[in-house]
């Protein structure tokens, strides 16, 4: 039987045991705050604001919605990321991704507080991470961590291939899987989109982790059976005639041959929301100087 992996469940456990560290807080007098910067006229990012900041008013996190206009100069756009750094009301900042083309994402990310980067994006928190010091993990990689763990997946010792080289998801959990916390110390593959033969790869993991953007990828036939498969994607394609979501693995055939598998949608994106809240009662509980117990 194949087990899968409930991400809505995983989430909701996650929001949970953030409850105590929000009471702590509370009692301190302090509120997190999380300000979530949207540039973009995309229904999808569109969609992951309004969740995240439903998601904060579930557990008593205070939002702060800020939308600029996806036309607007970039230099409008840093100016708003200076001001809320200097905010000692607001705990984290969460740019939107992906920016306007004429923004430099990179160049976003660098304006940010490396304190309130609840994303985990700027060079500061991206070098922590690699030097195996992390303060705050970004948060898709981070769920995925979770949803291992959740499933009973042991990553010690493990042949982990990672499909996607992002800097968001798979060259983060690239360096996690690798270190030597109790949630890595895994053999981790990364392959991309010049990789040759890349079922070979996905064959030989114990751990298949798609995060490539690219609608059903991985299919059953570059599986081996017993494998655990992560599905980090999540695309929109048109499918009689209707607008559905899929993810990079095309699930009915994984799952023929899946130990554990995640599906599309609840999956990893409600732990990419949840890990958000994580990282924004963190940064206040280490700005307000208070400290609390995470999940
Ligand atoms: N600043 C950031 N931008 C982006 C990130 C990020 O981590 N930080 N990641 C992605 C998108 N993303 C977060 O913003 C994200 C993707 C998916 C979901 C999610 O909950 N998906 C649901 C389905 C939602 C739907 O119906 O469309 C699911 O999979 O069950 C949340 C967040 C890019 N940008």
């Amino acid at each position: 039987m194949t087990d899968v992996i409930d991400g809505d469940a995983v989430a909701a456990d996650v929001r949970d045991g953030l409850a105590g560290a929000i009471r702590t807080l509370d009692d301190a007098g302090v509120t997190p705050t999380l300000a979530t910067v949207l540039m973009s006229d995309d229904p999808a990012s569109e969609t992951y604001v309004s969740m995240k900041q439903q998601d904060c008013a579930e557990v008593g996190i205070e939002a702060r919605d800020v939308e600029l206009d996806p036309e607007a100069p970039a230099e409008e756009l840093f100016e708003t990321v200076a001001d809320l750094n200097a905010d000692p009301s607001v705990n984290g900042i969460l740019v939107q991704m992906p920016v306007p083309d004429h923004v430099e994402d990179r160049d976003v990310i660098r304006t940010i507080d490396p304190a309130k980067d609840v994303d985990g994006f700027h060079p500061e928190n991206v070098g922590r991470l690699v030097a195996g010091d992390p303060v705050f993990k970004p948060c898709t990689p981070h769920g995925v961590l979770k949803l291992l763990d959740a499933a009973g997946v042991e990553t010690e010792g493990a042949d982990v291939t990672i499909v996607g080289r992002s800097n968001i998801v798979g060259k983060p959990l690239a360096n996690l899987l690798i270190g030597k916390a109790d949630d890595g110390n895994a053999t981790v593959t990364v392959c991309h989109s010049r990789t040759e033969n890349l079922p070979e790869k996905t064959r030989r993991a114990d751990v298949v982790i798609a995060a490539a953007g690219v609608p059903e990828l991985v299919d059953g036939s570059m599986l081996t059976d017993g494998t655990v498969v992560i599905d980090v994607g999540v695309n929109r394609v048109e499918r009689d005639g209707e607008s559905t979501l899929v993810g990079d693995v095309d699930f009915e055939s994984a799952k023929s041959k899946a130990r554990a598998i995640t599906p599309v949608p609840g999956g990893v994106g409600p732990m990419t929301r949840a890990m958000l809240l994580y990282n924004t009662v963190k940064a206040t509980s280490r700005q307000a100087e208070v400290p609390v117990d995470l999940p």
